[in-house]
């Protein structure tokens, strides 16, 4: 059996603190695998702990089926958890450990059969009448998931099983997973911060910061149409490039965005994504562009949609397969916050305002901004000349090489190409890849579906 699993607005304070979980909406369908992605302390464990019926929810409602289940005990809920650190028996050999839910259940049934196919379907035969203390830890994870499995849960929570294991041993696992999920046809939610182990596994990923659900979607979804900055910087590597820019739109002339010491050109006739940035003229605004959103190009070389940009090279990192070229163009980078760990926070202001002011409507659209968002998701201002340093997310960086500007644009480009630091490039821009952001950090462009008047 495999249920669905909603949560309407729900909430978790622990004691006064600020809210862990504000306000977590999400519909998790019968044999979905459902991923929550986020920095460390967003809430993802918190709701599972939510859904398992290991922590009360402080508001709003879950429904298991369909069925109100806030008051259920974790034990009527005929739900699995697989932790970071296996947690299993010590004194009891790994068969023990696999067949003890199913003792629970029927102490005098033959548990044998079971926990054999169990064991076969994991790959862990050999081990059975071992004691846990006598595995690796990619075999122990194994009979952690085994005995969860016998449990025959409707739904597995996954609270990052995998971040303990080395990489080569995770990726195996992570296969793994996902193929045993699918058998099972079992509802899974999983956390995990590793963006690259969530696209992989999730047929959806819930991306979260700061106890608020920033988006849903696909995985294809999140990283091609991501909802605001926070989104965009969280999926993909390398990290998109980021940059500080301004919307140029004079009435008798072309439109452009300034990146300081140059700008992109957009080409007429304006698409109905660029001449909704009209309305922005003079803001500051975010411009994000992947790494294979540009290339090294001569402007002759220009397909449809590529426009011209210059640049000069700081560095080339080799990765076997593509080399990454950073480059600097003059322009600025926009720097996201919290990217990492950001924490729930109350602006002093608003524990001053609280209970004076909830009644009117622009109070409450501001609260609900703000939580959308959970604090500013980028920063703009001009703070002095930046730090020189690796930007973070950009790949191994060694003490020994030389430093790299936290300004400058990552290009993806052939390993074969060896740019030489210093070097000035011609670059193209494909505007099909074009994000803009506006200053609170939303995506303007592509134009979101209900400004274009398209249902989602
Ligand atoms: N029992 C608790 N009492 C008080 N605060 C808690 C408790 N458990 C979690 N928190 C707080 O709630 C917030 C969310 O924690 P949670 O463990 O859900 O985050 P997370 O995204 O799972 O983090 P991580 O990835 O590091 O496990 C954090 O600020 C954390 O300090």
């Amino acid at each position: 059996m495999t249920r669905s699993i909603t949560l309407q607005s729900v909430s978790k304070r622990y004691g006064r603190a600020a809210r862990a979980v504000d306000r977590f909406t999400l519909d998790v369908k019968p044999g979905e695998f459902v991923v929550l992605l986020g920095p460390s302390g967003c809430g993802k464990t918190t709701v599972l702990r939510m859904i398992a019926g290991l922590e009360t929810i402080t508001d709003g409602e879950l429904l298991l089926d369909g069925e109100p289940a806030n008051h259920l005990s974790p034990g009527d809920r005929s739900i699995a958890m697989v932790f970071q650190n296996f947690a299993l028996y010590p004194n009891m050999t790994n068969r023990e450990n696999i067949g003890f839910p199913l003792r629970v259940g029927d102490p005098r049934g033959d548990r044998r059969p079971h926990v054999d196919a169990t064991a076969r379907m994991l790959g862990i035969e050999d081990v059975l009448d071992r004691y846990p203390y006598q595995l690796s830890g990619g075999e122990r994870q194994r009979v952690a998931m085994g005995r969860a499995i016998s449990r025959q849960p409707s739904v597995f929570l996954m609270d990052e099983p995998l971040s303990n294991l080395e990489a080569k041993l995770r990726n195996r696992l992570r296969a793994e997973i996902a193929q045993l999920t699918k058998e099972l046809g079992v509802t899974t939610i999983y956390v995990t911060q590793d963006q690259a182990e969530a696209m992989s596994l999730g047929h959806r990923v819930a991306v979260m910061r700061g106890g608020v659900l920033q988006q849903v979607g696909t995985p294809r979804d999140i990283y091609a149409v991501p909802e605001n900055v926070f989104v965009a910087a969280f999926i993909g590597t390398p990290r998109i490039n980021l940059l500080q820019a301004v919307v140029h739109a004079p009435l008798d002339g072309g439109m452009s965005l300034d990146l300081g010491r140059q700008r992109l050109n957009l080409p007429e006739p304006l698409s109905v994504d660029h001449q909704l940035l009209r309305i922005q003229q003079g803001r500051q605004i975010i411009v994000g562009l992947r790494s294979e959103a540009t290339r090294v190009g001569l402007p002759s070389q220009a397909r449809p949609g590529e426009v011209p940009l210059t640049g000069t090279v700081e560095y080339t990192e080799y990765q076997g397969h593509e080399a990454l070229v950073y480059v600097n163009i003059g322009s600025r980078s926009a720097i996201v916050p919290n990217l990492e760990s950001p924490r729930p926070t109350i602006s002093p202001r608003r524990l001053r305002n609280r209970g004076k002011d909830n009644g009117t409507m622009l109070t409450r659209w501001k609260e609900r901004m703000n939580t959308y968002l959970s604090g500013p998701p980028a920063i703009l201002e001009e703070s002095g000349p930046q730090p020189y340093g690796p930007p973070a997310g950009y790949g191994p960086h060694d003490p020994g090489r030389p430093p790299v500007p936290a300004n400058s644009l990552v290009v993806r480009t052939s390993p074969n190409l060896w740019l030489q630091p210093g070097a000035r490039v011609p670059l193209l821009v494909d505007l099909a890849h074009l994000y803009v952001f506006d200053h609170h950090g939303r995506r303007i462009c592509p134009a979101p579906a209900e400004l274009l008047g398209i249902e989602s």
